[in-house]
């Protein structure tokens, strides 16, 4: 597994290594010691998430507050999403810059968001599968986000406004200047 930095400091790329023969694929999607040597911090992922999407929806931007507050990490078992990652953490040299990449089966890379980071994502093919593992349960009274579009995040999605499914819950998210803390 290959892991690669990004422009948010504590926030991976991890590369597994496919093994194919006639059979068809295998590869590792998560090795807990060798994330844990490379950040060099304990991780305990808690709870696993599934999610089925069509083309256009987008989900997000969302985080946890305070004490459950999760790091997540992310990938796509069918299709293809633009994964998205702000950098909310007031210390942080990289706060309110956002990281994207497009996740997909093909290509099989996986993001490592750590805590203190909102995440959200676009589907570009029919039928996308996102999985993804969080080191804190879902606390629905922590939950929190920000709107995809704010002005100030400037994120390109790449994707026209008019076609995205979006849930009723995330269009009446705040702008970053408003966001929970
Ligand atoms: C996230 C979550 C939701 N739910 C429930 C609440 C709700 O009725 C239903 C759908 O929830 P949501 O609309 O919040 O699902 P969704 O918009 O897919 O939320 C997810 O978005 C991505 C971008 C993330 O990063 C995740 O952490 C999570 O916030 O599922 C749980 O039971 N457990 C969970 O962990």
């Amino acid at each position: 597994m290959k892991i690669i930095e990004t422009l948010l400091q504590g926030c991976y790329v991890l590369e597994p290594i496919p093994f194919m023969d006639e059979r068809g694929l295998f590869f590792e999607s998560y090795h807990q010691k060798r994330l844990e040597d490379y950040i060099g911090k304990k991780i305990n992922f808690v709870q696993d998430n599934i999610s089925i999407s069509k083309n256009g929806v987008l989900r997000g931007l969302h985080y946890q507050t305070g004490i459950h507050s999760q790091a997540k990490l992310v990938q796509v078992l069918k299709g293809e999403v633009l994964d998205v990652v702000v950098d909310l953490r007031k210390e942080s040299s990289t706060f309110g810059q956002h990281f994207k990449l497009k996740l997909s089966l093909e290509n099989r890379k996986i993001i490592f968001i750590p805590k203190g980071m909102a995440h959200g994502f676009l589907a570009l093919t029919d039928e996308v599968i996102f999985a993804y593992k969080c080191d804190e349960y879902y606390h629905p009274q922590s939950e929190a986000g920000i709107m995809f579009n704010d002005p100030e995040l400037d994120i390109n999605w790449e994707f026209t406004e008019t076609n995205m499914i979006i849930s009723e819950k995330d269009l009446k998210l705040p702008l970053w200047k408003d966001r929970k803390i």
